[in-house]
C-alpha cells in the first residue's frame, strides 16, 4: 500500500507500486519500487500501467456497483469524460485529463489511479519497514518499472539515500537511455538486472517500438565502467519474437566471456493482461499462449551448455 501525496513536486518521483517481500528481482528478500514511464512499448509487457510517464486512470468494470445505485463519478468529472454504459460506465480517454477526482470518489475502487507522486523519504520510509528481512536474507530495494532510467535524477537521489541508510540496491532496466543517465544511476547500485530482449534490431523495433543498438552499446559500456558490479542479463522468452535457439544463442555469444555477467531466461506469462482492459488498451498478444515448461527447459539446457555454471 503506497502512502503518498498526489501533488506535483519537481523533486518527487511518480511511483505506481511498492511491492514487498519479493524474492525474484535481486538477492534475498526485497522491496520493489516501480517507477512510472518507459521509452519502450513491449507487446508482452506485464506492467502496461508503467508505460505512460504520468498517473493514469484505470477502470475495472466488475467492481462498479452500477449507475442505478451510484453516480458519483458521473457527477464529479469536470471533463465530461464519463458516460453511462447500460448500468455501468464508459470512459472517453480523449477527454479524460487523469485528474483523479473520480477515483477519489468511487466507493467500490472500480476507478483507481495508477501512479502517485512520492518523495525520496516517503519511498524509503515504506521500504525500511522491512529492513529486518533484508539484513537476514541479504536483500534490499530494487528499482523497477517501467524504466527507472527514465526518472534518472529521482532514481539517483533515491539510491543515494538508500546507500546512506545502508540498504542494498538493485535496478532492473531495459538499458534504453542516454549513457550519461545510465552511468549516473548505476554508480549507486550493488546489482544490475539488464534485459537483452533480442539481437535483431528490426525485430526489436517491431515488438518494442525501439531498435536495440543503444541498449547493446550501454550494456558494453556498463561492463567496462563498473567491472565489479554483478550484472544478470535477462531475456523474456516470447513465442513468435525470440523463442528460437538461434535467438538465444545470438544473445549468449554477445555476453559470453564477460566475468561479472550471469544469464537468465524468463518464461512469457500473461499475468498483466487484465490491466490492459482496465486502461482501455489493446493486448496485442491475446492469441499467444504462455511458455510451455518443457520448451523453456530446452532453452535453459542450451544456456547451460553455452555458459556452464554462469547462468
Ligand atoms: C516489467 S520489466 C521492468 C524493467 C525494465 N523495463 C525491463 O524491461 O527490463 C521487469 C521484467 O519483467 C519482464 N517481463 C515483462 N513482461 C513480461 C511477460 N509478459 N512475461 C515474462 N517476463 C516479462 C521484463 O522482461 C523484465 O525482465
Ligand atoms: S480522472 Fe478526472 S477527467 Fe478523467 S474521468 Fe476521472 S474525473 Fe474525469
Ligand atoms: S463511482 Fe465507481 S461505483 Fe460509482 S458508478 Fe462510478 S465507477 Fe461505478
Ligand atoms: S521495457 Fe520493461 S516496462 Fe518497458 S514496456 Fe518493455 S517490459 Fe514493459
Amino acid at each position: 500500500m503506497i502512502e503518498a501525496t498526489n501533488g506535483i513536486n519537481k523533486k518527487n518521483g511518480i511511483i505506481f507500486n511498492i511491492q514487498r517481500y519479493s524474492v525474484h528481482d535481486g538477492p534475498g528478500i526485497r522491496s520493489i519500487v516501480f517507477l512510472k514511464g518507459c521509452p519502450l512499448t513491449c507487446q508482452w509487457c506485464a506492467n502496461p500501467e508503467s508505460q505512460h510517464r504520468q498517473p493514469e486512470l484505470a477502470y475495472n468494470d466488475y467492481k462498479c456497483i452500477g449507475t442505478s445505485e451510484c453516480q458519483y463519478c458521473l457527477t464529479i468529472c469536470p471533463a465530461g469524460a464519463i458516460q453511462k454504459n447500460q448500468d455501468k460506465i464508459r470512459i472517453d480517454r480523449k477527454l479524460c485529463t487523469n485528474c483523479d477526482l473520480c477515483a477519489d470518489s468511487c466507493p467500490s475502487k472500480a476507478l483507481n489511479m495508477y501512479g502517485k507522486s512520492m518523495s525520496v523519504n516517503e519511498v524509503l520510509d515504506t521500504v525500511e519497514q522491512d529492513s529486518i528481512f533484508y539484513s537476514r536474507s541479504g536483500g534490499g530495494m530494487t528499482l523497477s518499472g517501467g524504466e527507472p532510467l527514465l526518472q534518472a535524477d529521482f532514481a539517483t537521489e533515491l539510491l543515494k539515500e538508500a546507500k546512506r541508510r545502508r540498504i542494498n540496491t538493485t535496478i532492473e532496466t531495459c538499458g534504453y537511455a542516454d549513457w550519461e543517465k545510465v552511468e549516473q544511476v548505476c554508480q549507486y547500485v550493488d546489482n544490475i538486472l539488464f534485459d537483452i530482449k533480442s539481437m535483431n534490431s528490426n525485430k526489436h523495433k517491431e515488438f518494442t517500438g525501439v531498435p536495440n543498438e543503444k541498449i547493446l552499446d550501454n550494456f558494453q559500456r556498463l561492463c567496462n565502467r563498473f567491472p565489479n558490479t554483478p550484472i544478470t542479463v535477462r531475456t523474456p522468452v516470447i513465442p513468435g519474437f525470440n523463442d528460437t535457439e538461434q535467438d538465444i544463442v545470438a544473445i549468449l555469444n554477445f555476453i559470453k566471456g564477460i566475468p561479472q555477467v550471469r544469464y537468465e531466461l524468463l518464461g512469457y506469462h500473461r499475468l498483466g493482461e487484465p490491466k490492459y482492459i482496465y486502461l482501455g488498451k489493446d493486448y496485442l498478444l491475446s492469441g499467444v499462449k504462455p511458455m510451455a515448461e518443457d520448451r523453456l527447459a530446452v532453452l535453459k539446457k542450451l544456456v547451460q551448455e553455452h555458459l556452464g555454471d554462469k547462468h
